[in-house]
């Protein structure tokens, strides 16, 4: 069947990428996402300067493949990094270059958008307004005015089709509060739901220890456990925010949960914890077993489904 798909005005191969994150931080790691049979790849969340990120242990995965934690503490090479990358990219290879920003200060993300535009670079940006594991940053995503004031100085410098990395949010009334926010930005031409659900705490019970280091052991949750959050900002946005794209990410395994996501209205699919522990062979496992159940379901394209989750 056929998974392709295109974002932002840019086709890709088949909808499925990496979670900004994951196998995505140097140029070895970005190596390993062209050679694979993803559809796209976007690289690691890049700061200003350099960054180290949080000490170890900061990542695990939890017990019975329910999904992992992790307070990596936005570790990065730094913007002109991924800028340099960006302009020595293959463009021709048909699978299309995201790049993560996610600056500590608007000012630094000012900055870091002027320098991509300045280079006149086919990738396309998405804003990370949703890192849950810098101490003392509260995360963008929950503070709607900062967004909207963020947004409202960005979108014009980008100036180009972009999107927007969010956390999940949980309660309808902020469904509705983001989507006005950014609906007032047309060249806001996705939002990528979801981030981490922030915060969690991992303890061993034999040990009865927490399992990473950083912020006694609060983290990010990615995985299985978070799918049908995963699958409700999807769809929340998607009914919200007409014109515009999702890309689903949290919870996929396998083909079902790539094809829930899309039924759920994503656009393309994100994967982060499965790629994280089973490498980037997932990509080449999950775009068959989606194709697989396209054809068993009778769908020949992601159109014929898209969005078309019944309500009872
Ligand atoms: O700790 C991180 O580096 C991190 N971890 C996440 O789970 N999401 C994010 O956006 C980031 I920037």
């Amino acid at each position: 069947a056929d998974i392709s798909t295109t974002l932002a005005g840019v086709k890709l191969p088949n909808l499925l990428f990496n979670a900004s994150g994951v196998c995505c931080q140097t140029e070895a790691d970005l190596k390993l996402m062209v050679e694979s049979e993803s559809g796209s790849l976007i690289t690691k969340s890049a700061t200003y300067e350099q960054r180290d990120g949080n000490p170890s242990p900061r990542y695990n995965p939890l017990p019975g493949g329910i999904g992992s934690i992790n307070s990596m503490g936005l570790p990065n090479e730094g913007y002109e990094y991924y800028l340099n990358y960006a302009k020595n990219y293959d463009y021709s290879s048909k699978k299309p270059l995201f790049i993560s920003l996610s600056g500590l200060s608007l000012a630094d993300n000012v900055k870091m958008c002027e320098a991509f535009v300045a280079a006149d670079l086919p990738c396309v940006l998405e804003i990370n307004y949703s890192c849950p594991n810098v101490p003392g940053k509260p995360q963008m995503g929950y503070d709607f005015e900062a967004m909207e004031h963020s947004l409202s100085v960005l979108a014009p410098i980008i100036n180009k089709p972009f999107g927007i990395k969010l956390p999940p949010y949980f309660d309808i009334a902020h469904f509705d509060q983001a989507a006005a926010v950014f609906n007032k930005f047309d060249n806001l031409a996705f939002v990528t739901c979801i981030n981490s659900v922030g915060n969690g705490l991992a303890i061993d019970f034999e040990t009865e220890e927490a399992l990473i280091k950083p912020k006694d052991g609060f983290g990010g949750l990615g995985g299985l456990m978070i799918l049908n959050t995963a699958l409700a900002n999807v769809n929340a946005f998607h009914r919200r925010l007409p014109g515009k794209q999702i890309i689903g990410v949290g919870g996929v395994v396998s083909g079902k949960e790539a094809f829930l996501h899309v039924l759920a209205g994503a656009s393309a699919v994100q994967i982060g914890t499965t790629l994280k522990e089973e490498g980037p062979a997932v990509f080449a496992r999950v775009a068959k077993e989606l194709s697989d159940i396209m054809i068993a379901k009778g769908y020949k394209t992601l159109e014929d489904f898209r969005g078309k989750v019944k309500t009872l």
